[in-house]
């Protein structure tokens, strides 16, 4: 049997009695690291589960699946995925594949940030499609996220937005002498997120800055959600710019431009010296 698993947020614990019960009876146990990032060392995962661990980079999941299910029709092996399975767009895939191969499969879930993110007061129901806010560079600067983010307000809805991780990134030296050397893992923070954000926005005309977004706009930062040192700060968009937040993973909201009594007074506990009553930015 093939199981998909989530680790859930926080810490090792945080797996289901049920995929706990699963890891230990399964022969190989893969850890898929790079959609989400587990906050302990690998070997605190691998002594909790009292078997080893094999990491799976994107190559692995990507490229190397048939690696992965191989056997499982046999034996029963393991993809444990932080977070929930589906709180990424790439494990269907597996899922396909394992169909494919007509290979038994079972998914254990889990809390995602899809769904952990109600913990900044904002209502689950009101939140429209999430986005991505990607790494720019000198050269590559897509900005298709801020579309997302205004439909969203438009239609007075909340946005979540993810934002990049970059593991196993190709340093440009070995790029160019064709060797294997990669650069330190990078996880976007709040205030490199709301950097990109405010770039977009300061080229806007008056018009859309007064209706869609602006500098001013109320903007949430959530670190370690889950975690014992999880943080979330609101502030305006300009101050998020130079907020520090701490390690990773970090994710924003952008909250719709009408908010529930209830998300307000909630809201307000992380604004700090910002009044959010009557705030219409
Ligand atoms: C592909 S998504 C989510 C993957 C994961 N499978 C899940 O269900 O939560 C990865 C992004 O979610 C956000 N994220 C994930 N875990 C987080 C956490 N504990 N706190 C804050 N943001 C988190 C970050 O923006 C991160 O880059």
């Amino acid at each position: 049997m093939f199981y998909l698993i989530g680790l859930g947020l926080g810490d090792p614990k945080d797996i289901t009695v049920k995929g706990l019960e699963i890891v230990k009876q399964c022969s190989r146990v893969y850890l898929e690291m790079y959609t989400s990032i587990l906050g302990c060392p690998k070997e605190e995962l691998e002594a909790f589960y009292g078997r080893p661990v094999l990491l799976a980079d994107r190559d692995l999941v990507e490229q190397g699946a048939d690696e992965i299910l191989a056997g499982s029709a046999e034996e029963d092996v393991a993809l444990l995925v932080v977070g929930d399975p589906f709180g990424a767009t790439t494990h269907t895939d597996f899922i396909l594949r394992a169909k494919e191969k007509k290979i038994p499969y079972k998914v254990i879930h889990n809390a995602s940030i899809m769904n952990a993110i109600g913990c900044c007061g904002l209502q689950l129901y009101k939140f429209g499609e999430t986005v991505s806010i990607p790494y720019w560079d000198e050269t590559w600067k897509p900005d298709s996220f801020y579309d997302k983010i205004k439909l969203n307000r438009l239609h007075n809805m909340h946005t979540l937005c993810l934002l990049d991780i970059k593991v196993k990134e190709p340093t440009l030296e070995s790029l160019m002498r064709g060797r294997k050397e990669y650069m330190p893992p990078r996880f976007m923070t709040v205030a490199e997120a709301a950097q990109q954000l405010l770039a977009i926005v300061d080229k806007k005309d008056a018009l859309e800055r007064n209706t869609i977004l602006n500098d001013q706009s109320l903007c949430v930062g959530l670190a370690r959600v889950g975690h014992d040192n999880q943080q979330i700060v609101v502030r305006t968009l300009r101050d998020m710019a130079t907020t520090d937040m701490g390690g990773p993973l970090h994710s924003v909201v952008i909250p719709a431009k009408e908010m529930h009594p209830l998300e307000v007074e909630f809201l307000q506990q992380f604004a700090g010296t910002l009044k959010l009553e009557d705030y219409n930015h």
